[in-house]
């Protein structure tokens, strides 16, 4: 239990994959890799990759614990995963702590995602009692009815910004709805998701049922390749989505892509000034701006421009930075030293194409001599920025707000959707209908007004154009996580093609209804049967 720990103290000992319900080393490598403790720079583990090996022998548990869990009722998996759900929450200190050590991100923060963990949990428990089909009257007493059924072992691929979060929010209504799953975490943060899976354990799923393997792309591609593999959520960039969606392709596997964004809030002069500022930082500063779906196309109505700025400027300037275990630190570290820098480039760019640094985009070095090596920067504030800038098109994932201005509500709509992503969007406005009228035209999967960056689980989340298809969270997630079986019922005989001698209809008094289910789908409906049995 790592609870009470300090930055700078932890190191991973145990094996980081597991298979059949325990830590295990991989049976052969595709490589090895480091996982770093961001807040410091140090390395807490050295992990090998899994090659096809192992990749295989995850798969094939998982498909052994399938074959016992798909045959349980709903009720019995949802006793299992409420008692998962109650572990993680008794269990919510240790598991935030553990993500912060190897993210980055506060403890306070860290603290909400694993609320929105066991959430998760417990929400797709609800739903797995109920899950049910449909019945469906047809002629002469037969009837059809379908079934809800599993797709079999799913893989979950994830990013490094939500780890533990990501792996709840994929595998609690994949389990729920009566898979198997496999997954993998980014090689950045491989920590957190073994507290999952031996939470699931303690709780009572199969041996096999929840597995996970280390690894990179390689990893990455043998699970997707895998004929045994049934369906693939993964969560990441949009260039990795593609060639996730390709390799799925190849094995006609469905797909949930959950990808990046580059998202506009728009704040009219009308909102609330005090919860537009909040939602701006909210929009844009969370995890150290490493979050998919941030606001960071601020367009600010012209008449409040220099209000909300000024307001905006001093609230980002207040953020508490540094050890991201300490109870006040709002920001932590970037994820590490590459994506730093790369943050830091973007900023040197908006400065070269004009625009206006406010506040913030330089490095940040922390007092505490233990956080030296760590990667920490300011979160910064950019104005003067117009549309054709690299900052306000691509994607950042760190800590930079781009503000612009507009006029009117035509324009601003023409400009918040003149992107090729559609992941997020958020609108400020005092204006009931005219907040309804925006969002009805955003082209985004998930659009707030009056706030922004919040997540209940029982709203379905996802995007829009690059930014992926499929969702996750909600009632919808269970399509994305099950099939649909149909099953037709004769009540009567068989009425068969062959067996009668079958002629056009040519009168009117020569016609009869479908006797049988089977006559009625694949028939013609009119028809004239020579079979006394049939014409009585
Ligand atoms: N829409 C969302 O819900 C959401 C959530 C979090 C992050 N993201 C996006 O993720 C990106 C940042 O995360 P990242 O850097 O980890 O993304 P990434 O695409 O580099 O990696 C994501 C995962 O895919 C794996 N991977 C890489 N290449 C692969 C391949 N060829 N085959 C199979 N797996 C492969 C990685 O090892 C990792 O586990 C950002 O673009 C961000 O917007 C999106
Ligand atoms: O980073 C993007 C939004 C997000 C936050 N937590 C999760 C978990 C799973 C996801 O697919 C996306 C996200």
């Amino acid at each position: 239990r790592i609870a009470a720990m300090s930055t700078g103290t932890f190191v991973v000992s145990q094996p980081l994959n597991y298979r059949g319900g325990a830590r295990v080393e991989p049976v052969d490598a595709s490589g090895t890799e480091k996982a770093f403790e961001p807040a410091t720079g140090r390395v807490i583990a050295t992990f090998t990759c899994s090659g096809e090996k192992e990749v295989n022998l995850a798969v094939q548990d998982a498909k052994a614990a399938f074959k016992i869990w798909s045959q349980k009722s709903g009720m019995e998996r949802c006793r299992i995963l409420l008692e998962a759900a109650r572990i993680i929450r008794e269990r919510r200190d240790e598991i935030a702590t553990m993500e912060t050590i190897n993210n980055g991100k506060s403890i306070f923060e860290a603290r909400w995602d694993i609320d929105t963990s066991w959430q998760c949990l417990e929400y797709y428990a609800g739903l797995a009692g109920s899950m049910a089909g449909e019945h469906i009257q047809l002629p002469g007493g037969s009837f059809g009815y379908t079934r809800r059924e599993p797709l079999g072992v799913c893989v979950g691929i994830g990013a490094w910004n939500y780890p533990f979060q990501i792996a709840c929010w994929k595998s609690a209504p994949a389990l729920a709805c009566g898979n198997a799953m496999v997954f993998k975490p980014s090689p950045f943060t491989p920590v957190s998701v073994l507290l999952l899976a031996e939470i699931y354990t303690e709780a009572g799923v199969p041996p096999g049922l929840f597995n996970v393997v280390q690894g990179g792309a390689a990893t990455g591609q043998f699970l997707c390749q895998h004929r045994d593999v049934a369906k693939v959520s993964f969560t990441g960039s949009v260039p990795t989505g593609s060639k996730i969606m390709e390799m799925s392709a190849k094995g006609i596997k469905p797909v949930t892509l959950e990808l990046g964004g580059k998202s506009p809030l728009i704040i009219f002069s009308d909102c609330d000034m005090k919860n537009a500022v909040k939602g701006a930082l909210m929009a844009n500063f969370l995890t150290q701006g490493e979050v998919c779906c941030n606001g960071t196309r601020v367009f600010v109505q012209k008449e409040i421009l220099d209000q909300f700025t000024e307001e905006v400027v001093k609230q980002t300037q207040r953020i508490k930075i540094g050890d991201p275990l300490l109870e006040d630190t709002r920001m932590g570290p970037l994820i590490n030293r590459p994506h730093l820098e790369r943050v830091l480039g973007f900023v040197k760019v908006a400065k070269e194409q004009g625009a206006k640094v406010l506040c913030g985009g330089d490095v940040f070095v922390p007092e505490d001599p233990k956080l030296k090596d760590g990667y920490y920067m300011r979160p910064c504030v950019l104005t003067n920025c117009r549309d054709d800038m690299t900052c306000v098109k691509e994607e950042i994932f760190g800590p930079v707000m781009s503000i612009l201005s507009f006029d009117t509500e035509a324009e601003v709509l023409e400009r918040a959707n003149d992107t090729t992503f559609g992941l997020a969007a958020g609108v400020f406005t005092r204006d009931i209908q005219r907040a309804h009228r925006v969002v009805a035209e955003l082209q985004a999967g998930m659009c707030f007004i009056n706030n922004y960056n919040v997540s209940p689980v029982e709203l379905p989340f996802g995007g829009y154009k690059k930014s992926g298809f499929g969702r996750e969270n909600g009632r919808v997630t269970i399509e994305y996580y099950s099939q649909l079986k149909t099953v037709c019922v004769e009540m009567g005989d068989v009425e068969s093609a062959f067996e009668h001698a079958v002629t056009p209809v040519n009168n009117e008094s020569q016609l009869h209804d479908c006797g049988s289910a089977a006559a009625c789908w694949f028939r013609p409906r009119v028809l004239v049967i020579q079979d006394k049995k049939m014409v009585q």
